[in-house]
């Protein structure tokens, strides 16, 4: 049985925090109460108040619906840009700003944070958290960051080295700062922190990287931990002193098998966290198992739980209510991540509180909040690695063949990327659709039969991952066939309804506004609008630069205005390979749209990329070979696989550094450049290794000029 339901303990909010004391401290706990009720109430009526986004998801629902008229079907074609300030770095932006009363507050790449006014771009203050550059080492999928929480005047948001830090949001100086993870250890803050019942909850990302996932919760005020949920078991018979001990060892514990708490385990909540303020839960969704190969990391058996699922906690003690696994015993790296949005819909006649997922997996969700249960579940794009998720036991039918630890080798039609990813998706209760910015990104999971733990690095249990055909055509026909589509989808008729096809994956977060509008930027760096009903286009942007994050909107002094961060990064972006010539990059950036609207944005420099720059040295075809092996497994996830970087960080086939033997080894094992994220690898390559990789940099910048390739 895939769902289990415990304590059902609901309302019962802060007097369980209560319940120990004497009088004295009750009187004190009522009176933390009153308090925390002032601060949440704002966010409690969120809804109502339409100029602000004043959370993540705009309020605690997680719609990213805005009920603002303004601008809709009618007058979308007027749409111009009002301003745009530039960001002082080219890495990605994933950010959902938040607008409170007239100010924006943006987190940037590398966990800045800058506050602008939100009519005309000024800039109000900056906060950098000075991040040390060899920490990105840590971050598994680029130096980004999604968000920050507002209450009662603090902003609170997380770091690469995984703090979390409070602000005062008129001044933008530091009130408070937590370490919540081992700054030693590959666990990074990428996601946006929630606030509710006076309490910041975060999470942080490392499950590839063999780290075990949890949630913490820290008092508002003061940053004190309040209570900790780890979402997979340690090692047997260890407590960890933690919320989660009992249901672990009870439920959790006999579901794994094999020694995964030397290895990994994973589980980490790297993204959404969602407050259920109408039944006082909270509900994190887990991540994947770490490493991935349930063959490797639980001797290929069991559920593995709590990876790959929704639970739902008690906000105040971080006590486990009830959990629903929507991928058992994951191996694919199908998080359950993925944003979840509240809603209540009439089903089969009767209003239900549910929680709409569309996860990794390929399957969309609609979950009873009161149990966890699934009400449906229906595939929203292809998948083959389930047939269909049988609602009597809430178990996927998975195929055998994906279990590919003993069936040797599987092509799944979605893999890792996900068929969503982190990009948030947007519902809207007027059209009654959710919009998800999906895709289809194949891949194939070969397991590695000579499994070596690397502690720090990615430990997914697969023969070189990210391993490409050599040949340039087999690669591009390969890119060629992924596919990005937003789809509006209908949650109760449960199919979809309309689709805007995009050239490739990896498109934006959407927006969904009382217009009847859906706004959505894509990965070539055009900003779109949708009739939401019939999904025909409206008005279009040239951002001249890839849009990943949701964009928001909100007004001031009677204007709305759409607002959305762009810049290029983020995993597909740092792993994927692209032949596309590098080009003058533009910095990351935030644009915010009004009706007539003048503002342009600079004409982008158009500048030649550097050439390939292959060294005249001989290399052996061993050496090269070696290379290969060695820069797919601990080079491509940033660099590009095969060498061929799609721009965020260099493409090393032009670097002057492969040239030189000296300079590369004091780039890779050295360490020169950590204070730009780029550490010294000693700790898992020797020199030679260094210099075998340099041998394949050089081959394939050979190639390269060779072929006249751009
Ligand atoms: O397992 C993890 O801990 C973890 C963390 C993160 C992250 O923190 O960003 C991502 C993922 N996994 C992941 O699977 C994934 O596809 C992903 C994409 C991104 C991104 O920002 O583009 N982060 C992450």
């Amino acid at each position: 049985m895939t769902i289990g339901i415990a304590v059902s303990r609901r309302n019962v909010g802060a007097a369980l925090s209560c319940t120990l004391t004497l009088a004295l401290a009750l009187a004190g706990c009522r009176a933390e109460r009153a308090d925390v009720n002032k601060s949440d109430a704002r966010l409690l009526s969120a809804t109502r108040d339409a100029d602000n986004w004043l959370s993540h998801g705009r309020t605690y629902d997680e719609t990213r619906f805005s009920p603002l008229t303004q601008i809709n079907g009618g007058n979308a074609g007027q749409l111009g840009l009002a301003w745009y300030a530039d960001l002082d770095t080219f890495r990605g932006q994933e950010g959902t700003p938040l607008v409170v009363d007239g100010v924006m507050y943006a987190t940037t790449a590398w966990s800045k944070v800058v506050a602008l006014d939100a009519a005309t771009g000024k800039r109000l203050w900056e906060f950098d958290p000075k991040v040390p550059g060899d920490s990105a080492i840590h971050a598994c999928c680029d130096v980004v960051n999604r968000g920050a929480a507002y209450s009662d005047g603090r902003l609170f948001f997380g770091t690469v080295d995984g703090r979390l830090i409070a602000l005062d949001a008129r001044t933008g100086k530091q009130i408070w700062r937590v370490q919540t993870t081992d700054p030693k250890q590959p666990m990074a803050i990428s996601g946006a922190p929630r606030v509710a019942r006076g309490k910041v909850f975060i999470g942080f990302g490392g499950a590839d990287q063999g780290m075990r996932g949890y949630v913490s919760a820290y008092d508002e005020k003061t940053g004190r931990l309040a209570w900790r949920f780890y979402t997979v078991p340690g090692k047997p018979g260890e407590k960890d002193g933690a919320a989660s001990d009992d249901v672990l060892e009870r439920m959790a514990g006999p579901t794994w098998a094999g020694e995964w708490w030397t290895i990994g385990g994973g589980g980490t909540v790297w993204d959404s966290i969602v407050y259920d303020a109408a039944m006082n839960r909270l509900y994190i969704g887990v991540g994947n198992g770490g490493p991935w190969n349930r063959g490797i990391r639980s001797a290929g058996k069991g559920d593995n739980l709590f990876i790959g699922s929704i639970v739902a906690l008690d906000p105040d003690t971080g006590k486990y209510l009830w959990h629903y696994q929507e991928t058992p015993g994951d191996q694919w790296d199908f998080t359950s991540t993925q944003q979840m949005t509240l809603a209540d819909l009439t089903i089969g006649g009767r209003s239900r509180k549910v929680i709409l997922h569309a996860p990794k997996n390929g399957f969309f969700y609609v979950i009873d909040r009161e149990t966890g249960k699934p009400l449906s579940a229906d595939k929203y794009v292809p998948v083959n690695w389930a047939d269909r998720v049988d609602l009597k036991t809430g178990r996927p039918v998975i195929d055998p063949r994906a279990r590919y630890d003993k069936s040797g080798n599987f092509i799944a039609t979605s893999g890792p990327w996900g068929a969503h990813n982190w990009h948030p998706m947007a519902f809207s209760s007027q059209t009654g659709l959710v919009y998800i910015p999906a895709q289809q990104i194949p891949a194939v999971y070969t397991p590695d039969g000579a499994f070596k733990y690397r502690p720090g690095l990615l430990n997914m249990g697969l023969a070189e991952p990210g391993n490409l055909p050599k040949d340039k055509a087999a690669i591009e026909a390969m890119l060629q066939s992924f596919e990005g589509r937003l789809i509006a989808w209908d949650p109760v008729a449960r199919k979809e309804v309309w689709r805007a096809p995009y050239k490739g994956p990896w498109n934006g977060g959407v927006l969904a506004t009382g217009g009847d509008l859906v706004f959505q930027g894509d990965a070539e760096g055009t900003f779109h609008s949708y009739d939401a009903r019939s999904g025909e286009q409206r008005w279009q942007f040239d951002a001249q630069e890839p849009i990943m994050a949701g964009p928001v909107s909100y007004r001031v002094n009677g204007a709305q205005y759409v607002a959305v961060m762009a810049g290029k990064g983020g995993a597909y972006n740092l792993a994927m390979p692209s032949y596309a010539a590098p080009q003058a990059r533009v910095p990351g950036r935030i644009l915010a749209f009004r009706l007539g609207g003048t503002a342009k944005l600079p004409a982008r420099e158009k500048a030649p990329p550097p050439p390939y720059a292959p060294s005249a040295e001989r290399f052996s075809a061993q050496q090269v070979a070696r290379g290969s092996h060695l820069f797919s497994a601990t080079c491509a996830v940033c660099h590009g696989s095969e060498g061929l970087s799609s721009g965020v960080l260099p493409d090393l086939r032009r670097s002057g550094a492969i040239g030189d033997a000296r300079v590369f080894r004091q780039v890779v094992i050295d360490g020169v450049l950590a204070d730009q994220g780029m550490v010294s690898f000693s700790r898992y390559l020797t020199p030679q290794d260094a210099e075998a990789i340099r041998a394949y940099l050089n081959a394939r910048a050979r190639e390269a000029k060779a072929k006249g390739e751009p």
